[in-house]
């Protein structure tokens, strides 16, 4: 499942993490790279310092408040949010993220997103490419927007030829681990607000209440 989520940052969340990324230094995103990735990977990156803790945190509060994120990837493990940065020439070509993260306490990447922080029409090319079952389909979100998708996935970032591509991004460990059962409680949470929505509490209401609550219990890692 694939999920474009807009306004995640409202503008004032945006207007200040970007005022502090223009006064951040960045490093070299190798850094952070799985040692084949590294070969394909050329960008920028913040490294972890008390900015880039402040613009973490605006991020995480922004995360836990959006349903719509809650809904689609129940969230167990969160890892640090990384920021990005593309000038011209700069890209990070076909990889594949990698299946664990973390040193001490392993992380397992489920899903990734990448939360857009540049205006599209301040930057050319840098479009974030996923490899689907439909074929390659093609992202560059809105500043403040964000996508998220499998990890299991061939990804790239195409090429920046003008402009700069700010973009915040992590992996998630979901609560539910297969994509297909988290698929069918992110169904069954949209269809039971809907019916909500049109007619409030009713029996048919409850049933479907009892069944999400039951298959949550039933696949939840927790
Ligand atoms: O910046 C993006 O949109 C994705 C970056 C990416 O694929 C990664 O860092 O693993
Ligand atoms: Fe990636």
């Amino acid at each position: 499942m694939i999920i474009c989520i807009d306004n995640i940052l409202n503008s004032e969340e945006l207007k200040l993490i970007h005022s502090k990324l223009t006064n951040s230094e960045f490093r070299d995103g190798k850094e952070t790279a799985g040692w084949y990735a590294k070969e394909v990977k050329n960008n920028l990156q913040l490294p972890s310092n008390e900015l880039t803790e402040e613009m973490r945190s605006i991020v995480m509060q922004a995360l836990q408040r959006n349903r719509l994120f809650q809904a689609a990837v129940r969230p167990k493990i969160i890892r640090p949010i990384i920021f990005s940065r593309y000038e011209p020439g700069m890209y990070y070509g076909y990889h594949t993220d990698n299946a664990l993260m973390g040193n001490q306490v392993l992380t397992r990447s489920d899903i990734s997103l990448t939360l857009f922080l540049s205006s599209p029409s301040s930057y050319v090319g840098g479009e974030l490419m996923i490899d689907t079952s439909l074929g390659e389909q093609v992202f560059k979100l809105e500043a403040g927007s964000m996508i998220v998708y499998p990890s299991s996935t061939l990804h790239q970032v195409t090429t920046v030829t003008k402009g700069t591509r700010f973009a915040a991004i992590s992996w998630v460990q979901s609560i539910i681990r297969d994509p297909g059962e988290r698929e069918i409680l992110f169904d069954l949470e949209t269809a039971r607000e809907a019916l909500f929505q049109k007619h409030g509490i009713t029996p048919e209401f409850d049933l479907i209440c009892k069944t999400h609550a039951n298959l949550l219990r039933k696949w939840a890692d927790i």
